[in-house]
């Protein structure tokens, strides 16, 4: 029975300074992918042993990097994931997946979790599984392994997350290397392998009230750099000084976001960090010096401004002077010999969303 329809997903910002694998924003900047299964159009599918073809548009950011096969892309894997998973092996014969991706690939606006969110929608979809978003982030969660901007990803607005603690069969389970969770292409065959099904209810969250007047500045450098590595650089042990520096800033920050009027003295030092900032700067020129100099008395509009996710992105809270502030942010990134863009966003408050 041919069918029809498009699963659209916003970026994300996870941090918003102390937050680290906690908080994150849902971006109104939509990966959307169009769906279409038509048996009588099977060689649409350029032969994907998995049955299904997939198209980038020429615009869409890694349009000539991304993989076009199903079982290397990232979105289409993990759909395969959730179909092995639930007894099936293969998309519906004639699957067609029509992909536009805007968000940067790499620059810490959430890519990844965008593509996850989206494969684990459209194996939930193709395989009439039915799941709920909460069963949903359990699949997400065995891929992409902290919760903030899945999370933000697929409930949108502003989002606070955990995982909860595992028994230890369900650790063993979720610790699976991922290329067990995903499989590793196959170069066609199917290897037959049922990948382990997520334990239940792992990642918990709770969503915020956001003032509407809150703009998201996003200044985007040239270049990319990997969460992995962004991670790698991260200590593994910290000072109950540090901890204690970012647990106070987190609590306060999450109502300070809400406030009406924002109070820029407020929110601006609720946003500063001590766990991840500070190390990331290995990989980002500039970034100790841009974090601390553009501040609401040199901007007024401003309200704060942090690294968005593991990076390179600069993400600026303000309510007014976007143009200005992402100007000074770019410049003082030109004079480490980086370019950037930049982009006005507002939250994407109703996330992940699937219709016909
Ligand atoms: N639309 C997409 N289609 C296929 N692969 C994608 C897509 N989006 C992201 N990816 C994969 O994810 C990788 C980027 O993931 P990574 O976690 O390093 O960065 P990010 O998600 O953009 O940043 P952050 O997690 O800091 O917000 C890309 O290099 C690509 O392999
Ligand atoms: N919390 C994550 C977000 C990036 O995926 C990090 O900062 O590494």
């Amino acid at each position: 029975m041919p069918r029809s329809f498009k699963i659209s997903v916003p970026a994300s910002s996870a941090n918003i300074g102390p937050g680290y694998d906690v908080l994150g924003v849902g971006l109104g900047l939509y990966l959307t992918l169009d769906v279409e299964i038509n048996a009588k159009n099977a060689s649409a599918t350029n032969n994907d042993p998995n049955n299904c073809g997939i198209s980038y548009s020429e615009d869409s950011e890694g349009y000539s990097s991304v993989p076009l096969k199903s079982d290397e892309n990232l979105i289409t894997r993990t759909a395969l994931y959730v179909l092995r998973c639930n007894n099936n092996r293969t998309f519906p014969s004639g699957t067609k997946v029509h992909i536009h991706n805007p968000i940067p690939l790499g620059r810490g606006l959430g890519s990844s979790g965008a593509a996850v969110v989206a494969g684990v929608m459209l194996g939930n979809e193709v395989g009439q599984l039915g799941f709920s978003k909460q069963r949903m982030l359990d699949y997400c969660l065995m891929i992409e392994r902290h919760p903030d901007n899945i999370t933000a990803a697929m409930m949108g607005g502003f989002v606070g997350s955990f995982l909860r603690d595992l028994t230890p069969a369900e650790m063993e389970r979720r610790e699976i290397p991922l290329s067990e969770v995903l499989g590793e292409p196959s170069g066609g065959e199917d290897t037959g392998l049922v990948p382990p099904s997520p334990p239940m209810d792992i990642g918990h969250h709770v969503s915020y009230k956001w003032n509407k007047a809150i703009k998201c500045i996003a200044i985007i450098p040239n270049f990319e750099v990997s969460t992995a590595d962004s991670r790698g650089v991260l200590p593994h042990a910290y000072t109950a000084k540090d901890l204690v520096f970012n647990l106070q800033r987190l609590a306060v920050l999450t109502t300070a976001l809400t406030q009406d009027p924002p109070n820029p003295q407020l929110i601006y030092p609720a946003m500063q960090d001590r766990v991840h900032q500070p190390y990331r700067k290995t990989l980002i020129p500039g970034l100790t010096e841009i974090l601390s100099s553009v501040t609401p008395s040199t901007y007024p509009g401003l309200l704060g401004i942090c690294l968005s996710g593991a990076g390179p992105t600069i993400l600026a809270l303000a309510v007014d002077n976007f143009e200005d502030i992402a100007e000074e942010i770019i410049n003082r990134f030109s004079k480490k010999n980086i370019g950037c863009t930049w982009k006005l966003l507002e939250l994407a408050y109703d996330g992940a969303q699937v219709s016909n």
